[in-house]
Order: C-alpha cells, then sequence, then structure tokens
C-alpha cells in the first residue's frame, strides 16, 4: 500500500517539505492549511505565493484544510506550524498518530515541543531540523537535515520516507540535541543580523557566533543533549546557514532593529524573537550568564538598542576563554 503522510502546516517549510517527499516518491502528500481561504488559493495558485514564491506545486499534491481529512489513514505527520501553533494542533490530533516535530521554536512556557506532545500522550515522536532554508528546499537545492527520535526504527522509516537526490537526512538518536540546536540558533542569527544591519564586519560576526556556542553549549547540557550534537548540521550547521543567510527571517529581523525598524518579516514567522525572551528568563531562573541571548532579548523588548546591545557586550569584565 502506498504510505500516506501528512504535512501540518502550509507556511514556507511545510510547503517545502511536501515538495521533499513528493521528490522522494511519495505519492500521496497531504498539506493541511489552517485556513480554508489558504487551502483553495494554494489550491487554484498552485503556488504558495505569501511564503514560498516561485515554487511550483504538483497537481499530485493534495491540499486540504481539514485536518480530519489530513490525518485519516496517514501513516505520520510531519508537524510544521510556528511553535505558537503547536499546542493547539496537538490537542486536535489522535494521540497514536507518530508524529514528526519541525518547528524550531518553544512552548509557551518555554517547553520543548516535544513534551507538550508528551503530555498530550503522543509517544511516536520524532524532530527534524537542520541547515534548511524553505526556499532553498522547495526548488530542490542539495541539503542534508537529521532526523533523531528514542524510537530508531521511526527515524530510519522518517529518513526513507524523505531520502532523495536532492534531500539527504541522517538519523540521530538524540532528539534533545536536534531540537533545541535549531531552536537556539535563531536567537544567535538574529544577533548576527544586528551586526549586518550595523555594519560591524567579518570579525564581529565571527567572534560573535562563537561566543554563543557556549550559550547554547550550556542551554543543551542542561537538557540533557549529547556534547556532540551542537557540532552537527542542526546546531553547528544551522547556526552557520541562518547567521549569513538572505533568506533568514531571523538574520533579517536583527537587520531591520539595527536600523530602528520592525522586526516583522511580512507575516512570516521570526521564531528567534520570542525564544530569546524564554531562554533569558530561563537563564536568570537558573543563574546562568547568557550575555548575547540577552542582549537580544533587550533589543526585541525595545529597551536597549543594538548599539547599546553592542557596548554591553564589549564591556564586560575580562576573563579567559574556555
Ligand atoms: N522557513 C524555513 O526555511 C524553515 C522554517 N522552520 C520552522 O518551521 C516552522 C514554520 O515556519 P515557516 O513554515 O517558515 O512559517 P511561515 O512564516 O512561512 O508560515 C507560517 C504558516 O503557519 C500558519 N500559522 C500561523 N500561525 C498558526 C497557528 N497558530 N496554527 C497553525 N498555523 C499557523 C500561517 O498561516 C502560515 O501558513 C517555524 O518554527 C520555523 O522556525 C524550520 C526550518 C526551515
Ligand atoms: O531554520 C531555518 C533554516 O535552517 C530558517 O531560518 P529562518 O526562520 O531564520 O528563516
Amino acid at each position: 500500500m502506498t504510505p500516506k503522510v501528512a504535512v501540518l502546516g502550509a507556511g514556507g517549510w511545510g510547503t517545502a517539505l511536501a515538495l521533499a517527499l513528493l521528490r522522494a516518491g511519495r505519492s500521496e502528500v497531504v498539506l493541511w492549511a489552517r485556513r480554508e481561504a489558504a487551502a483553495q488559493e494554494l489550491r487554484s495558485a498552485r503556488e504558495n505565493v505569501p511564503y514560498l514564491p516561485g515554487v511550483s506545486l504538483p497537481a499530485g499534491l493534495h491540499i486540504t484544510s481539514s485536518l480530519d481529512e489530513a490525518v485519516a489513514g496517514a501513516e505520520l505527520a510531519l508537524v510544521v506550524t510556528p511553535s505558537v501553533g503547536v499546542p493547539d494542533l496537538l490537542a486536535e490530533l489522535p494521540p497514536e498518530l507518530p508524529l514528526v516535530l519541525c518547528a524550531k521554536g518553544l512552548g509557551p512556557g518555554g517547553e520543548r515541543l516535544s513534551d507538550l506532545a508528551r503530555a498530550q500522550g503522543f509517544t511516536r515522536l520524532a524532530v527534524l531540523s537542520g541547515p534548511n532554508h524553505a526556499e532553498e528546499i522547495g526548488r530542490g537545492l542539495p541539503a542534508a537535515t537529521v532526523i533523531a527520535s528514542d524510537d530508531p526504527a521511526l527515524a530510519a522509516r522518517v529518513q526513507t520516507l524523505l531520502q532523495s537526490a536532492s534531500l539527504r537526512p541522517y538519523t540521530s538518536g538524540d532528539p534533545t540535541g536536534v531540537e533545541l540546536g535549531g531552536v537556539l540558533k535563531n536567537v544567535l542569527a538574529v544577533a548576527a543580523g544586528m551586526v549586518d544591519g550595523l555594519r560591524l564586519g567579518d570579525n564581529a560576526k565571527a567572534s560573535l557566533l562563537t561566543r554563543g556556542l557556549p550559550e547554547m553549549a550550556h542551554y543543551l547540557a542542561w537538557a540533557g543533549a549529547q556534547p556532540g550534537t551542537l557540532y552537527g548540521l542542526s546546531g553547528l550547521g544551522d547556526l552557520m546557514a541562518t547567521a549569513s543567510s538572505r533568506h533568514s527571517r531571523n538574520r533579517a529581523a536583527g537587520e531591520a532593529l539595527a536600523l530602528g525598524e520592525q522586526p516583522e518579516q511580512g507575516g512570516k514567522v521570526v521564531e528567534g524573537l520570542r525564544t530569546a525572551r524564554l531562554l533569558h528568563d530561563w537563564g536568570k531562573q537558573h543563574g546562568t550568564e547568557l550575555p548575547i541571548i540577552h542582549a537580544v532579548s533587550r533589543v526585541a523588548a525595545g529597551e536597549w538598542t543594538a548599539q547599546q546591545a553592542v557596548g554591553a557586550l564589549m564591556d564586560r569584565e575580562a576573563k579567559a576563554e574556555a
């Protein structure tokens, strides 16, 4: 029987993942959009004009706004709404459905999305993360990604479903590290955008991103991630892809903030701004210094200008690198 795969969330990333599944030879792929008007627009234009313009959607891609229809008979579902939408979506899904969580954000109280899913009774869970701009994956440009799960058979199954000439998925047994790498790099990408906006140069960006790694490492270690995962595709790989990319909404939001402009990206989700505040709160609660994350959080909240954030980072007490 042909496996049916549901892709829940019709933004740029959900649309690109649906196309990646079709390219990998899956013939029954259903893309779910939250609003019927959006589903109708996708069906008639055969293009996701607001979120992934310039990429055609093949006739074989089924598009619906009915969640029941999307998941009926599906072997598994990719959850690709922005993180703020994940709790409501989980509440509507049957807990026996295997899920692949693809959003790069945290729950409303800073929870991992996989923990929220577990609390709702879901037991078959994987996460997918890596250096994967929707604009490039949607066009079939080559990339690698990581699928991590405590259930090796599920990770291997998702790998098989997605593997194609243009997407090379790796498996991992560290869902904690893979899930959180993408969450944290978004905040550093906002900071990198501020460096761009202020035209501080290449040395500043390399210094900032490298000093951001220990901040990522602190949080990942606290969460129980394996130390090496930070240096893989879902950590350093995604940080490299995002912090310099013309596609990155997080980087662009940082650039806008530095220029005194609004950080919104035309209705596209910018996860790093909300994540910065949640991680800042976590750092305060745990007495952990996260200077770059703290600076992004204060600029995002309008408490500091980007220039003040640079001053605060440069004025910190002298210390050893390690
Ligand atoms: N765009 C990209 O290149 C990548 C994005 N991601 C992550 O995937 C997640 C989704 O991002 P994108 O697809 O880029 O977003 P997007 O900004 O392209 O589109 C957001 C989509 O979600 C819908 N939406 C908004 N609020 C919702 C809610 N409460 N419930 C259900 N749907 C809702 C919008 O109508 C829209 O269709 C984010 O966590 C993002 O960090 C991960 C990898 C790559
Ligand atoms: O996660 C991404 C690429 O891997 C997308 O990053 P942005 O959300 O900053 O566009």
